[in-house]
């Protein structure tokens, strides 16, 4: 594997940042073990319109140079990575961590039909056969059959498959949660795409949510775009559940983009 640009994100950028990671070593602490879910961070970069890509199988460079090494410095204080299958096919990621002597996060992958053919030419194999990320673990349905040289494929470095009940096709977010902290990871950066994100954000798995940053890029994709729009529901009195805000609010520049960090307001 070639060497990849490796990223810096200088201190003096990083501290505004701080109170919204989760504690260090939060696999470890009597913290994470004590509520048995990890902490979870919802971080994505969005356009003026609230699009995360152009269309759903096309990756969209919407960050600038800045808030791509942010991203980069969130990954190296996040246990582990999670997107859907849709952004795995549609970006062949690395999802390591390019910060020189920086641990990169799991990557988690939510595949319950298993529609990713990750092979070994997938960027995230060859970056962990390389010792430059970490293999996956791909949450999968029960009752899928997954072809024998996936399963090789991931288990030659490092990663494997999971499964998981699923209902609809959906696994219920709490189940997700568990196996990532019972596999030792005391924190997740869920990054997209559209469907993860609308998933997680509705009432009312968004209290699962503990921290949200969000990079902001001054560019409008037009319709089409796979939208951040997470479906309204209703509480069992049929009443609408409120419009989701932030609350412990900081806005931070970052070259051209600005990044929004909060915490969900609970009602
Ligand atoms: N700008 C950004 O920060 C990011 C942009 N993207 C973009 O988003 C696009 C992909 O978004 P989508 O098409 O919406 O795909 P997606 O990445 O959200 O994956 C959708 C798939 O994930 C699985 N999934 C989602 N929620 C699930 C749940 N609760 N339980 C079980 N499985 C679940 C399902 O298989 C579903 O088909 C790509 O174009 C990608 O480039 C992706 C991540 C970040
Ligand atoms: N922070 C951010 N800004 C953008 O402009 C993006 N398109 C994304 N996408 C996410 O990052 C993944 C790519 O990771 P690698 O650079 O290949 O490690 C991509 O799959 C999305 O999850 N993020």
């Amino acid at each position: 594997m070639a060497d990849q640009e490796t990223l810096t994100f200088p201190p003096s950028l990083a501290a505004p940042f701080t109170p919204y990671l989760p504690p260090p070593s939060s696999s470890l602490s009597p913290y994470a073990s004590s509520y048995l879910l990890p902490f979870v961070t919802l971080t994505f970069a969005t356009s003026l319109d609230s699009s995360l890509s152009l269309s759903p199988g096309v990756r969209t460079t919407l960050s600038g140079p800045l808030s791509k090494s942010m991203t980069h410095h969130l990954r190296a204080h996040h246990a582990s990575i999670l997107i859907g299958a849709g952004t795995a096919i549609a970006d062949d990621p690395g999802l390591n961590c390019r910060i020189a002597s920086s641990v990169s996060p799991r990557p988690i992958v939510l595949d319950p039909r298993a529609r990713w053919a990750v092979t070994a030419e997938s960027k995230v194999i060859r970056l962990a056969g390389a010792g430059q990320g970490l293999a996956p673990f791909i949450l999968v349905s029960q009752d899928v059959k997954v072809p024998a040289e996936r399963e090789e494929v991931l288990r030659g470095v490092g990663g494997r498959y999971i499964r998981l009940a699923t209902a609809d096709n959906k696994f219920a977010w709490r189940d997700v949660l568990r196996v990532i902290r019972a596999n030792g990871l005391g924190s997740v950066m869920v990054e997209g795409g559209g469907d993860v994100i609308n998933s997680l954000l509705r009432a009312p798995d968004n209290e699962l949510v503990r921290s949200v940053i969000v990079t902001i890029a001054p560019t409008w994709l037009g319709k089409g775009g796979v939208v951040v729009s997470p479906e309204r529901t209703t509480d069992a009195d049929g009443q609408p559940a409120p419009p989701i805000r932030l609350t412990n609010i900081k806005w931070i520049p970052l070259g051209e983009d600005v990044v929004v960090c909060g915490e969900i307001l609970r009602p």
